[in-house]
């Protein structure tokens, strides 16, 4: 269903409270799996990790993950260690576009099963589970980290645990360093030191406790963006966040002073304050943290700034090629766009056009991305539903802090 936003005007303020970070959750939810003796709190209520569960505890031998790219990942591993099992794991249309090649190989170097079933390194995969014996292993690290976290995930139940040996600019890395903080809060033993991650085998039992996830950094975004778009004094808090927090999309905190956000830690909360501020042209290497380049792309296109965003090499094989899909919807807007494989250059321009219909390509981050432009003109959101892949609450949320939703007649 498409959505309308009237130009809306937020309360001075409000207050949220974020579903469980959704890579958090899928790595803890494939650990718990592994290692039953842990209990988990706050787990992300996201489409991506209702789907992970599921296929944790599905007996069946076709397992569909949808969209959700790092379970697509993540299980590939899981199920390449589980001896005895046949299982073919599939996805969506876009899934089945999105590369597992590298991922793969590296599994199959350290002995596993895999084949393909349709295309030569594209899901879907037949893995016939069973016992792994090597443990040295060099993989391309500037693709994607969550074949690297694939392998971390799995790596303390190999017989002789895992060397990985990263070659190539590591992308993405603080998804590699919240792979290997949850082993570490668990009682994984790992070091990573230049490009050699190395992982300890473990057969005891470990110690048992509950594992609170830390609410959703990247959801946490759009308000950021809602507060850069928002009137000075305007305040926002949203639960529960930690100063020191696993998730590399917490950089926001660092990123929106440049728009006049700043932000307080408050037990566990952040409060997103509007201050008054002198803006000017950004330029940021989001190479650590992709998933918030379009939000950015979105509030510099609605405070009529210039934007040269670099490091967005991982953006062309994610839900959508995103660095299209931003020129697309901007330029609709009334914005000027220029993209390679791996940046996105936005001109200053004043004004944006009105009841423009944004296309989202299955793609959440397009359509929650696009939101906060309500609060300079009205603006249409098509497949609204999209968001649930990582916030299914998220037009709620809007609505109860002042957003004005109405969804269309078709
Ligand atoms: O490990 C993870 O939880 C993720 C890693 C990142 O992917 P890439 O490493 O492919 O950039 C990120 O974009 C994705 O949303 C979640
Ligand atoms: C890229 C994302 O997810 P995934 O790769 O897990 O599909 C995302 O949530 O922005």
């Amino acid at each position: 269903m498409h959505i309308t936003l009237q130009k809306s005007k937020i309360a001075k303020q409000s207050s949220v409270e974020i579903t469980g970070s959704k890579s958090e959750s899928n790595r803890l939810l494939l650990l718990q799996a592994l290692y039953p003796e842990f209990e988990l709190a706050n787990v992300s209520n996201s489409d991506d990790s209702c789907l992970m569960t599921d296929a944790l505890a599905s007996s069946s031998e076709v397992v569909d993950i949808h969209h959700a790219g790092t379970a697509m990942r993540f299980l590939t591993a899981y199920f390449s260690i589980q001896e005895g099992r046949d299982t073919v794991l599939t996805g969506s249309k876009r899934m089945k576009e999105r590369p597992i090649k590298i991922l793969a190989e590296a599994l199959q170097d350290l002995g596993a099963d895999i084949s393909y079933v349709e295309n030569e390194g594209f899901p879907p995969i037949k893995i016939k589970g069973k016992k792994l014996t090597k443990h040295q292993v060099t993989l391309k690290a500037n693709v994607s980290s969550q074949y690297i976290s694939a392998l971390l995930l799995i790596a303390s139940k190999l017989e002789n645990g895992l060397e990985l040996t990263l070659e190539g600019e590591i992308t993405s890395v603080p998804y590699i360093n919240m792979t290997l903080s949850l082993l570490d809060e668990i009682g994984v033993e790992s070091s990573f030191i230049g490009n050699v991650i190395t992982v300890k085998p473990n057969t005891k039992q470990l110690k048992s406790k509950t594992l609170t996830v830390e609410s959703d950094w990247s959801s946490a975004s759009y308000y950021f963006s809602i507060a850069a778009l928002s009137e000075v004094g305007t305040e926002i808090t949203l639960s529960s966040y930690k100063e020191n927090s696993l998730q590399g999309d917490s950089v926001l905190v660092d990123i929106y002073k440049h728009f006049g956000v700043t932000t307080v830690f408050n037990d566990n909360s952040v409060i997103l304050k509007k201050e008054a501020s002198i803006l000017s042209p950004l330029k940021l290497d989001l190479k650590n943290a992709p998933d918030i380049a379009q939000t950015i792309a979105v509030t510099c296109f609605a405070l009529g700034i210039s934007c040269d965003l670099i490091g967005l090499h991982t953006l062309k094989i994610k839900e959508t090629d995103r660095l299209v899909a931003l020129k697309t919807e901007i330029e609709k807007l009334g914005g000027t766009v220029a993209i390679t494989d791996k940046s996105l250059h936005l001109s200053a321009s004043e004004n944006i056009k009105e009841l423009v219909s944004i296309a989202t390509y299955n793609d959440h981050r397009m359509a929650m991305a696009f939101a906060p432009l309500a609060l300079k003109t009205p603006i249409i959101i098509e497949d609204a539903a999209v968001v649930s892949k990582s916030y299914p609450t998220f037009w709620d949320d809007l609505k109860s802090i002042g957003f004005q939703i109405i969804p269309n007649q078709s």
